[in-house]
C-alpha cells in the first residue's frame, strides 16, 4: 500500500546539513494501522511529511497504491494528495469558520458538487460524533472535539490513507482514548490505512498492528506490535515498552531474594499460570512471585511474570529448563546469590 524505499531527507541549514531521515525503508500494508515511535528529533515528522510530499525526500522513493509520488508534480501531485488525509497535534482549524465550513472547505478545494455538499458534511460530522456542533466555531469546542472536526475534514475526500502527526499529544488520557477509538472505527469501517507518529507507546499499544521505532533519523526496529512488546531487541525499544509496562522490582525486594530471578514471557493462548504451577508441582522448588501481568495487545494476551526460584541448584536448573520448553521466553534477570 505504502512503500517507502531508502528514503532520506537532508535539511540545509545555516549551520550545515541536518539529516532528518536517514535511509528508511518501510512497507505499510493496506488496511493496517502503522505506528512510528521515537523521541523528539528522531525524524518521525520529517518521515510522515515525506509520505504525502509535504516535504520532498532528498533521495529515495514513496509509492502509494502503486503510484510513485516522488515522480509527480503539479496537478497530478495535488490529485494524488487528495487521497492522503492528514491530522495534526494542534488541529489547524480555521477559527473564523464554523465546524460545517471547516469541513466543507476541503470539499470545495476538491471541487465537490455544491448540491451534495450539505449531505456529505453532515454524514462526516455524524461519523465523528459531532452532528450537533455543525454551526459552532472552533473556539467553542474542546480539544477532543476540535480533533474530531479535523478528522472529518481529513476524511472529506474519501482518502485511502490517513496520516496522524502526534494527533493525541495535546489531549488528556480520556480524550486520547476516545480519539483512538474513533481512528480504529474509521480504519475498520472505511478500511483506511492509518499511519501515526507518536512518542507515546500506549497509543501504539492501543490501536496499531505494526510499528517502527526511529532514532537519529533511522528505523532501528520494526515489526508487529505484539512481537515487539514480547521480544524487544534494542535498549530504546525496551525503554519505550517500560513506559507502559513496567517490570521494575524495587531493590529492597531484590535484596530479600537469594535464589535466581527469572522473567518468563508467555505469548498468545499459552496459559502462563498453568505452566508455572505445573513446574512448582513437578520440581522441588518454590516460586516467589515478584511481579506479573497479562497485557492485551490487539486482544491477544501477553503474560509476563518475574519470580524468584528457590531450592537446590539442580532442581532449580531442571525447573528452569522445564519452563523454557513451554514458555515463549525465559530470561534470567539475576543469578542466585
Ligand atoms: N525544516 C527543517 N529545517 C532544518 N532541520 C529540520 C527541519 N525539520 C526537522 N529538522 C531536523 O530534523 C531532525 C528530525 O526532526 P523531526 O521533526 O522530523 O523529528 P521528530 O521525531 O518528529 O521530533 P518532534 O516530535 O520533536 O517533531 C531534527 O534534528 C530536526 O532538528
Amino acid at each position: 500500500m505504502i512503500e517507502i524505499h531508502n528514503l532520506s531527507k537532508v535539511y540545509n541549514t545555516k549551520k550545515g546539513q541536518v539529516k532528518g531521515v536517514d535511509d528508511v525503508s518501510i512497507s505499510i500494508l493496506e488496511g493496517e494501522i502503522f505506528g512510528i515511535v521515537g523521541y523528539s528529533g528522531a525524524g518521525k515528522s520529517s518521515l510522515l511529511r515525506c509520505i504525502n510530499l509535504l516535504e520532498r525526500p532528498t533521495t529515495g522513493q514513496i509509492t502509494v497504491n502503486g503510484t510513485d509520488l516522488t515522480s509527480l508534480k503539479g496537478e497530478r501531485l495535488r490529485l494524488a494528495r487528495l487521497k492522503i488525509g492528514m491530522i495534526f497535534q494542534h488541529f489547524y482549524l480555521i477559527s473564523q469558520k464554523t465546524v460545517f465550513e471547516n469541513v466543507s472547505f476541503s470539499l470545495k478545494a476538491a471541487k465537490f458538487p455544491a448540491n451534495k455538499m450539505k449531505e456529505r458534511v453532515e454524514e462526516l460530522l455524524e461519523m465523528v460524533g459531532l452532528a450537533d456542533k455543525r454551526d459552532v466555531y472552533p473556539s467553542q469546542l474542546s480539544g477532543g472535539q476540535k480533533q474530531r472536526v479535523a478528522i472529518a475534514r481529513a476524511l472529506a475526500n474519501n482518502p485511502a490513507v490517513l496520516l496522524c502527526d502526534e494527533a493525541t499529544s495535546a489531549l488528556d488520557p480520556t480524550t486520547t482514548k476516545s480519539i483512538l477509538r474513533l481512528l480504529k472505527k474509521i480504519n475498520d469501517e472505511l478500511n483506511i490505512t492509518i499511519v501515526l507518529i507518536t512518542h507515546e507507546m500506549n497509543v501504539v499499544k492501543e490501536i496499531c498492528n505494526r510499528m517502527a521505532i526511529m532514532q537519529d533519523g533511522r528505523v532501528i526496529e520494526q515489526g508487529s506490535v505484539y512481537d515487539i512488546f514480547a521480544s524487544p531487541e534494542t535498549d530504546l525499544t525496551k525503554e519505550f515498552i517500560e513506559s507502559v509496562v513496567s517490570f521494575d522490582v524495587p531493590d529492597i525486594i531484590l535484596h530479600r531474594c537469594d535464589g535466581p530471578i527469572v522473567k518468563v514471557t508467555f505469548k498468545g493462548e499459552v496459559a502462563g499460570e498453568g505452566v508455572i504451577s505445573d513446574t512448582l508441582q513437578q520440581f522441588n522448588v518454590k516460586g516467589n512471585f515478584l511481579h506479573g501481568s497479562i497485557e492485551y495487545i490487539q486482544e491477544m494476551p501477553l503474560g509476563i511474570f518475574i519470580m524468584e526460584l528457590r531450592g537446590q541448584e539442580k532442581e532449580v536448573q531442571s525447573a528452569l529448563q522445564y519452563i523454557k520448553e513451554r514458555a515463549a521466553q525465559v530470561e534470567v534477570v539475576r543469578d542466585g546469590l
